[in-house]
């Protein structure tokens, strides 16, 4: 993932400002065009493969084919380079059929398909495929159609602790926030993972975490003390507006996109932000700004995804009206990103 800023040079006059405020201060909105401008690689003809991003989604089984396929396809449509699907092997073929772009793994198992003699065995097999590929992920998105049976998600919890020991991003969505929910050690003190909670999944995490309920009065600190409480990690909590925090700062994003609410926005939102976050992070390791490496590349992810699923939104609503579902909002990223951010020529 080599690049830079790829719609203005570098200079420390163009300094990526997210406008955060500290915890007990009003959330201000974030600059998040600038952001999306500033770690949108360029596309440079001397680029191989993969070196705009190389993702992973862990999701899919007899349930859920079309979230993984959300998350997958928009990582693609935004910008990454290669896009792969982890799932169980009754999905795999669905995911296969929507599209040819996507990489899909057949390999996690639902209860119902192991034995209890077979499940040590079965588990350390899952967890070695993964393994084979992990380091070559910029990020995964764990989570979208997952499901919920007891079995897949302890192999799960195997993935998400090898890709912590791997040093890889990971964006928590859908079914990975129930796994880490009740398992939180999986994500704590974990500053390259990202939660993405819809309003019920962040209710869900606001009482298992600090034993209280949902506050509006006081929504950023609550979301502050959150992030702090699970030991820095970045939480967007999705609604009118994302308010993105991790424990130290707290921004939001809130341009308005849709006014439909149809199932599969927070699965291209999570693919997004998986692309944006391995850019950001990427950006931040190569500038030569010392300012910019107080930035949570986290942060800047959620950010410039949030800001691409709305304006994506607002252009499918705009065309499509009441009948706008999530295929037809992922048809315009490429525009939404290009009118940021044009690719040139
Ligand atoms: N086409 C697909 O395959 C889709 C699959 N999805 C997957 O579906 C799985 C479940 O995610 P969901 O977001 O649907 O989660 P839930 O199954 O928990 O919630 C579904 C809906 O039920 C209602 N609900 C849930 N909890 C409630 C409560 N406490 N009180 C009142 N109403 C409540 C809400 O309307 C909520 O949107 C995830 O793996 C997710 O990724 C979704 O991403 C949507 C699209
Ligand atoms: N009331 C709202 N007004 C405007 N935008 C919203 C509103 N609620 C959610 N969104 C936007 O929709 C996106 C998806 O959020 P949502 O809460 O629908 O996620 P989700 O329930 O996880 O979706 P999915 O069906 O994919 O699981 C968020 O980025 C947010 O920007
Ligand atoms: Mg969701």
């Amino acid at each position: 993932l080599p690049g830079n800023a790829a719609c203005s040079s570098p200079s420390p006059s163009t300094s990526i400002r997210v406008n955060a405020m500290s915890a007990s201060g009003p959330v201000y909105e974030a600059d998040a065009e600038a952001v999306v401008r500033r770690i949108t690689p360029p596309l440079d003809r001397a680029r191989h493969k993969g070196q705009a991003g190389k993702i992973a989604v862990i999701g899919g089984c007899r349930e859920y084919t079309g979230a993984p396929y959300f998350a997958a396809i928009s990582a693609l449509k935004v910008g990454a380079d290669l896009s792969h699907v982890f799932c169980t092997r009754d999905a795999a073929t669905v995911i296969k059929s929507y599209s040819p772009e996507l990489i899909v793994h057949p390999i996690l198992e639902e209860s119902y398909s192991v034995s209890d003699g077979e499940r040590e065995s079965v588990s350390s097999r899952i967890l070695t495929e993964v393994a084979k590929w992990m380091e070559r992920f910029d990020c995964i998105v764990v989570g979208p159609g997952l499901g919920r049976d007891s079995f897949l998600l302890d192999c799960v919890s195997n993935i998400m602790r090898h890709a912590r020991q791997a040093n890889i991003p990971t964006v928590v969505d859908g079914d990975g926030l129930f796994l880490i929910t009740n398992n939180l050690s999986l994500v704590e003190g974990n500053l390259l993972a990202i939660l993405t909670p819809n309003v019920y999944e962040y209710k869900r995490l606001v009482q298992k975490v600090l034993n209280c309920e949902v506050n509006e009065e006081n929504a950023s600190e609550q979301l502050t003390a959150l992030c702090q409480k699970i030991g820095g990690i970045t939480i967007m909590r999705k609604g009118k507006a994302d308010i993105i925090s991790d424990g130290k700062t707290v921004t939001q994003v809130s341009t308005f996109g849709s006014p439909r609410r149809c199932g599969g926005q927070g699965d291209i939102l999570s693919g997004s932000v998986a692309v944006f976050a391995s850019w950001a992070r990427h950006f931040l390791l190569t500038n030569e700004y010392p300012t910019e490496k107080s930035v949570n590349p986290m942060m800047l992810g959620c950010i410039a995804g949030s800001l691409l699923l709305r304006k994506a939104a607002s252009h499918a609503f705009e065309k499509n009206k009441r009948s706008t579902v999530t295929t037809d909002i992922i048809e315009f990223l490429g525009k939404s990103l290009e009118d940021i951010c044009p690719a040139g020529h």
